[in-house]
């Protein structure tokens, strides 16, 4: 060992460089990755010790470590960290030589494709495995090797898993969470088995494919004109054929039980897909197709999000709103996201095929969708907005190969959970982020009263696995549930053997009752009962009406700026149209909706114009029927002349109530008075000042913040416009295109 400082203690050279002393073992690609990211970053004094004399030199002429070492006692006994990065089958031989000088404060640790056979070799070296030796393994790399192809970026916004044992030392494991988090990694953990498994199949397998078709390619008749002939899905199918033999040859010979088990799965795949080309299955080839495209599409767009660092890290996006001069235009509002999100579901639960249109598949429709895609419903997308499902009745899903993941999305867990505790195989829901730790007792109260079993680590929380059981006719009390366990509640009646039913239901269930009449389906509501007719849904033609919020934010946005002349063309009309049209009709202002009612989602056109806006007197049960918008009612009575009374706000459920006391102080900051007492707010008319508001994150709160901010006297910037950008994803071109100055701002 080259080592100037080998007098220092090993405490003041921890002062120097975070991570102390660090020996690389294995100066090859990923090895000369890790030192280099660690050198740069100057987080510590880096060694590297090889088999091949050659690259250690390299590894020094070209700045990769600071010394080249041996696996000496005074090297070993000098580290703080080692990093075993040799091949997998090569490691046995390290942690034999470093063994008689390792001290137990050193972290050993590894960066092997295989954890198993790591962890092996540490049992027979050391008779158990040292609690200072933790596995990890970054999931990052290239067909590259040697240290030449080092590079200090190669790990940043990769996943780096560690694979910590029972007895592993606690401060140690922190210690490697800590370094790969310095270079940049996504730190997480993972049991050794279910790595192996894991990584069988999202990485050795396609190893294994590409080295063999090259190969077979390579010693085909033709073999000449295939290469000569191949252009980019050869080059992109087969790149990491380029990838060192050694190493891929060591870890097929490591992982046999798991690399086998994936290749069974997949060959059986294959002799699907042979027969499927014999026989002229199109519609086979089809589905296989269509699914497999949008599992990528999905996989990358996540791929995508998180080398963004988005999902690390939420940035909080405001949004400006200038006074506007006019809303001038006609328009097509995008369709309703919940409506949007169940009927999907009940396409895919459907027999025959369903086309639906004006559907919104922005945000977490798409987790929904991909989960109904893994059990095998084909979901075609003819369009940004268009798609022909092709149903496969109540109890045709198909058991998923790997577990759902909803992601962060309640609203997705709220739609599989009564289905898949419906179906006929076990199946396990994952979820990612703060949905980890919310309890969902409620929703799997649902599950449990449909007949389900409900099996969880943690009470009442993700993951959660369900198997099949004896179906119970659904009769179910819902005194405080949200709107989206109320839908829940709807599709579990859909499984149940007898006509379920759904007491002291608090919502008004228009929209789904017709909803679900488009598949077939009769859904009664009698003195507060809920019924559903057992039937089997029939695949349906629907086009979705026009966002209900996003219209009535619309019609007060040119009801209450002069000059405006909208036409929103698809607004719902009916029974289900939003209150809010009416309402704005009784305080004055200038709308008209225009088209015939008969039933389901009728759509017609509504034109709004400007004219004054006088105060209102709104009794505690109209208040009820206006509970959604609430808020936006309280801006027309900003600008409406003269006072206006809101009664029965304390009836409502709780966050009715903080959502307009939130406005409150919005419109009182804005200069505008306003009294609240014992459930009634009365607002007194003005001119609203502008400045700057916060929405908490609120959708419906920022929308009526920006509806503020149109004729007040200066700029109006609302902060926290994440959840707003993200449900409603065209503002920015539905602003563009009628005339409003609605800006983002970072
Ligand atoms: N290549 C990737 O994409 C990738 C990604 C993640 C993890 N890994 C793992 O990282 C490790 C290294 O892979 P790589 O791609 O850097 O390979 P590489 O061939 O570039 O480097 C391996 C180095 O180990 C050295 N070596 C072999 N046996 C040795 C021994 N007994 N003592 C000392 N040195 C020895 C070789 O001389 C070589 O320099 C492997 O375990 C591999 O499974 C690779
Ligand atoms: O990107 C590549 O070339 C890789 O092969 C990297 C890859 C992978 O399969 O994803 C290879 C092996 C690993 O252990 C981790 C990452």
């Amino acid at each position: 060992m080259n080592n100037n400082d080998s007098g220092n203690t090993v405490g003041a050279l921890l002062g120097d460089k975070p991570f102390g002393n660090v020996l690389i073992v294995g100066l090859g690609m990923i090895g000369g990755s890790f030192a280099k990211a660690l050198k740069e970053r100057g987080l510590a004094t880096l060694y590297g010790a090889d088999r091949r004399e050659g690259e250690l030199a390299l590894g020094v002429s070209t700045g990769v470590i600071d010394y080249p070492a041996e696996l000496t006692e005074q090297c070993i006994a000098n580290m703080d960290v080692i990093v075993l990065a040799t091949p997998v089958r090569a490691m046995e031989s390290v942690l034999l030589e470093i063994k008689p000088y390792l001290k137990a404060s050193t972290l050993l640790t590894d960066v092997g494709s295989t954890k198993g056979s790591v962890v092996e070799a540490a049992k027979k070296v050391f008779g158990e495995v040292p609690a200072n030796f933790i596995p990890s393994h970054p999931i990052a790399g290239a067909e590259k090797s040697g240290v030449l192809a080092a590079n200090s970026q190669l790990f940043e916004k990769h996943m780096a898993i560690v694979t910590p044992l029972f007895d592993s030392d606690p401060s140690l494991l922190d210690r490697l969470h800590q370094l790969w988090a310095a270079l940049g990694s996504d730190v997480v953990s993972m049991d050794v088995k279910h790595h192996d498994h894991v990584l069988a199949s999202s990485s050795h397998l396609p190893h294994l494919l590409a080295y063999t078709l090259v190969d077979a390619l390579a010693n085909s008749e033709r073999s000449q004109d295939v290469f000569k002939f191949a252009a980019g899905g050869f080059r992109d199918f087969t790149r990491i054929a380029s990838s060192d033999p050694v190493m891929w040859r060591d870890v097929f010979l490591s992982n046999k039980e798991a690399t086998l088990a994936t290749l069974d799965l997949f060959t059986d795949r294959l002799a699907v897909m042979r027969a499927a080309i014999e026989q002229g299955d199109g519609a086979g080839m089809f589905g296989v197709f269509t699914r497999a495209k949008s599992a990528r599409d999905h996989f990358l767009r996540l791929l995508e999000q998180r080398t963004a660092g988005q999902s690390k890290e939420v940035k909080p996006l405001s949004m400006t709103v200038s006074p506007a001069s006019a809303i001038k235009g006609e328009i097509f509002l995008s369709g309703d996201k919940s409506l949007s999100h169940k009927a999907i579901t009940l396409a895919c639960l459907s027999s025959g095929v369903s086309h639906l249109s004006n559907i919104d598949l922005t945000g977490d429709v798409r987790i929904t969708m991909q989960a109904f895609r893994d059990m095998g419903v084909v979901i075609e997308e003819i369009s940004a907005d268009q798609l022909r499902v092709h149903g496969v009745g109540l109890k045709g899903l198909k058991a998923p190969i790997a577990p759902i993941n909803v992601h962060q999305s309640s609203a997705a867990l709220h739609q599989l959970m009564p289905v898949l505790a419906g179906q006929d195989f076990p199946v396990t829901l994952v979820g990612e982020g703060e949905l980890l730790s919310q309890p969902m007792k409620e929703l799997f109260d649902l599950v449990r009263a449909m007949g389900g079993h409900v099996m969880t680590a943690a009470a009442d929380c993700l993951p959660v696995s369900l198997a099949p059981s004896v179906p119970q006719t659904v009769s179910l009390v819902l005194k405080n549930g949200s709107k989206r366990l109320h839908g829940a509640a709807l599709l579990a009646m859909l499984y149940s053997p007898e006509a379920g039913e759904l007491r002291a239901c608090k919502y008004g269930i228009a929209q789904t009752k017709a909803l679900f009449a488009y598949f077939g389906l009769q859904v009664t509501l009698d003195e507060g009962v809920v019924r559903l007719d057992s039937a089997v849904p029939q695949g349906a033609q629907i086009k979705l009406p026009g966002d209900v919020t996003q219209t009535a934010w619309l019609a007060l946005s040119a009801a209450l700026t002069p000059g405006s002349r909208l036409a929103i063309e698809n607004a719902l009309v009916g029974d289900m149209a939003s209150p809010y049209v009416p309402f704005l009709k009784k305080i004055g202002a200038n709308v008209r909706l225009l088209g015939d009612h008969s039933t389901g989602f009728d759509q017609g056109r509504l034109e709004v114009a400007f004219a004054p806006l006088v105060g209102f007197d709104l009794s505690a049960t109209e208040v009820y029927g206006l509970r959604n918008e609430l808020a936006l009612v309280c801006v027309a009575a900003a600008y409406a002349s003269g006072v206006s009374v809101i009664r029965g706000l304390s009836d409502l459920p709780y966050y009715y109530e903080d959502r307009v006391l939130c406005l409150v102080d919005a419109l009182t900051h804005f200069g505008i008075v306003c009294e609240y007492s014992a459930g009634q707010l009365t607002i007194t008319g003005g001119i609203p000042l502008g400045g700057e508001l916060d929405c908490a994150g609120d959708y419906r709160l920022a929308l009526a913040m920006l509806a503020l901010g149109l004729r007040s006297r200066e700029m109006t910037r609302v902060n926290d416009c994440q959840a707003l950008l993200e449900e409603f994803t065209e503002l920015g071109s539905v602003a563009a295109q009628l005339g409003f100055h609605c800006a983002v701002v970072q």
